[in-house]
């Protein structure tokens, strides 16, 4: 509306109208002056007196009732608060009580208690047997029967006259009915072929792990072998798998499609090949006078192509060498099975049971139709491994050459102090030591690379093999290195494990290893079969002083020197009076479990929130 054309009004002043200020609805009250306000509340009040007495009883009533009310839940309140503080003070009182007794403990009591934790930890870790098997609830009980029977006159050896001869070459054994050990091949009837061709290799007695490991396996036990390395394991397990198969082919020829009778699994491609070609080797000689029918081995491992063995698979197959990736694939595949597959054989088995490969090794297993025999064979089996191998056993035989992971008392040890920026220089002074061939371990893999080039610029024939180089690579240079043509091999923990490599003269350790089982290991691919070997290890103030400990128990366990800087490190353990035994995962001398390197850092985390939830009900 203009202004313009709005009626010109006079501005009139008038006192606000009730429709301005105030909202006219319900909650409207007009004015109502005090004298007649007072009036009706004295009404209201005369009429609240002349209510009737009924009324007045019934709200007296409620009220007291209301009271009533009130004093149950105070006295409620006040039981629950005396309830809660009883409780308090009772939980108190355990508390006191707990700290007391831990404050009486000493620190060794209350360190057992926590290793006896963990290891209770480890030992709910599942049974080690075929998903199958543990579904279904199968068990075995009897250990598979077999035809081999040896020599009268040993049969009937008494058993004192079997102890003597274990005492004799240090072998103890474990388990029900223990096979007696055989000092000599020919009594074990291995056929005349193959011991001609062992002999023409030098190899003409039976080493302690064989004498004792060869009858367990011919009698169809299922057995845990433990021999220092460098023993002739190789032979103790390949050798009833050689003979069983020949059993097989001699009773049922196999056709395509049919085998293998049994496998060999190996930690490493490298180990597998090489056992590979010790099959082919003793399976070549069997055949060669045609007595024994030829048997088919297949190398079942990563990195190479299965097409070039097709003609392995287009016959019947007896035995396959293999590592646990591939033999998956290849089962699952079905480009064979394990349908009449009676013989496992884990070689390096810690490994192979180790955290990584376990559910690999439950998943081979559930490949395995009808019982089979199982052996497992290593030079280091912590104790905890063992006992965990065992429950999945059938009476299994345990056969133990020495302490499980001592270290081979043909390996002169010397450990010495190098500085880091010293290493490379002091290596190539410490190559002049001996002849080649010579080894050098580095667990870290640009380390080795870095070792290989330094050496090439100083102009020794040096190889390199870690796990990250090609298949290809690490054939080639472990083929260059076996046949002579390179003097030097600088190699990660790839390579430590079973490699037989001939007449190693030297180990040089570039860098200790974290774990002492695999110090035990690379030390150990020289002074094999008898021989002599050295090993020079470099530690600096890097090396993790509990690395230092489990060293210098080795070292004193094999009567080798210690030199003055390891002698200088105290044992915690030892100060505190304390036990020394050897940790039950890793078989260190110098630790415990509760600082043991191999229990990974994550797994002790897990089993730490695993103790404080227990400890705090927290389940
Ligand atoms: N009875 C024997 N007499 C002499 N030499 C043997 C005998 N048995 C095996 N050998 C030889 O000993 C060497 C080591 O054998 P093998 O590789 O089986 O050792 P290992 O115990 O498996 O060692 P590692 O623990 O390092 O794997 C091989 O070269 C093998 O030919």
């Amino acid at each position: 509306m203009s202004t313009e054309s709005a009626p010109k009004r006079r501005r009139v002043t008038r006192s606000p109208s009730p429709e301005k200020y105030y909202n006219l609805d319900e909650s409207y009250e007009p004015y109502v002056p005090i004298a007649q306000r007072r009036q009706a509340k004295l009404a209201k009040l005369s009429s609240l007196g002349a209510a009737s007495d009924k009324e007045k009883a019934k709200r007296a009533q409620e009220e007291a009732d209301e009271r009533a009310d009130e004093e149950r839940e105070e006295e409620l309140r006040k039981e629950k608060a005396r309830r809660e503080r009883t409780l308090l003070m009772e939980a108190q009182e355990v508390h006191n009580r707990k700290a007391a007794e831990d404050a009486q403990k000493t620190e060794v009591e209350k360190a057992e208690e926590k290793d006896a934790e963990i290891l209770a930890a480890i030992a709910a870790r599942r049974k080690l047997a075929s998903d199958l098997e543990l579904a279904k609830g199968i068990q075995y009980t009897e250990p598979l029967k077999t035809s081999w029977r040896p020599p009268k006159y040993i049969r009937e050896r008494p058993d004192e006259e079997n102890r003597r001869l274990r005492e004799k070459y240090h072998i103890v054994v474990e388990g029900e009915d223990v096979p007696p050990p055989i000092e000599h091949f020919q009594d074990m009837k291995i056929p005349d072929a193959l011991l001609k061709f062992l002999k023409s290799k030098r190899i003409s007695m039976p080493t302690p792990i064989q004498l004792q490991g060869i009858p367990v396996a011919f009698s169809g036990r299922d057995m845990i072998g433990i021999a220092f390395t460098g023993s002739g394991k190789t032979l103790a397990f390949c050798l009833p798998l050689i003979m069983f198969a020949c059993e097989e082919e001699a009773k049922l020829p196999l056709v395509k499609g049919e085998g293998p009778v049994g496998v060999i699994l190996c930690p490493s491609r490298e180990l597998a090949s090489q056992t590979y070609e010790n099959i082919l080797q003793w399976t070549d000689a069997l055949s060669r006078e045609g007595k024994y029918p030829r048997l088919n081995t297949l190398l079942c491992i990563g990195g190479i192509s299965m097409s070039e063995q097709s003609h392995v698979l287009n016959n019947g197959l007896h035995i396959v060498v293999a590592t646990p990736g591939r033999l998956i694939d290849m089962l699952e595949k079905k480009r064979f099975t394990f349908n009449n597959c009676k013989y496992l054989c884990m070689d390096e088995a810690d490994r192979m049971i180790d955290l990584g490969f376990e559910d690999d090794v439950r998943n081979i297993m559930s490949f395995f139709k009808r019982q089979r025999q199982t052996l497992l064979f290593s030079a280091t089996m912590p104790r905890k491994i063992q006992d965990f191998a065992q429950q999945s056993l059938i009476k299994p035989v345990l056969v133990n050459v020495g302490r499980a992971g001592a270290a081979n008392l043909d390996v002169l040890q010397v450990v010495e102090y190098v500085k880091q920026e010293a290493k490379m220089v002091y290596l190539l002074e410490c190559l002049q030591k001996t002849a080649p061939p010579v080894i050098v371990f580095s667990d870290n893999k640009n380390e080795v690379d870095d070792i290989q080039e330094y050496l090439l610029l100083k102009g020794v024939e040096a190889v390199a093999i870690h796990g990250s180089k090609s298949q290809e690579e690490r054939q080639y240079a472990i083929k260059a290195f076996k046949s002579g043509a390179k003097d030097v091999m600088v190699a990660s923990g790839v390579a430590s494990k079973g490699l037989d490599f001939n007449d190693i003269q030297h180990v040089i350790i570039f860098s200790m290893p974290k774990e002492i089982e695999d110090y035990v290991h690379q030390i150990g691919r020289t002074g094999r079969s008898g021989k002599t070997g050295i090993a020079t290890t470099f530690v600096n103030m890097n090396t993790p002083e509990q690395t230092l400990l489990d060293l210098k128990y080795l070292l004193m366990e094999a009567g080798q020197k210690v030199p003055p800087f390891l002698l200088t490190i105290d044992d915690p353990r030892a100060v505190q009076g304390g036990s020394l035994k050897g940790c039950p995962v890793c078989g260190g001398l110098g630790h415990s479990i509760s600082n043991c390197p191999k229990l990974e850092d994550t797994q002790r985390r897990q089993m730490a929130s695993h103790r404080s939830n227990v400890d705090t009900g927290g389940y």
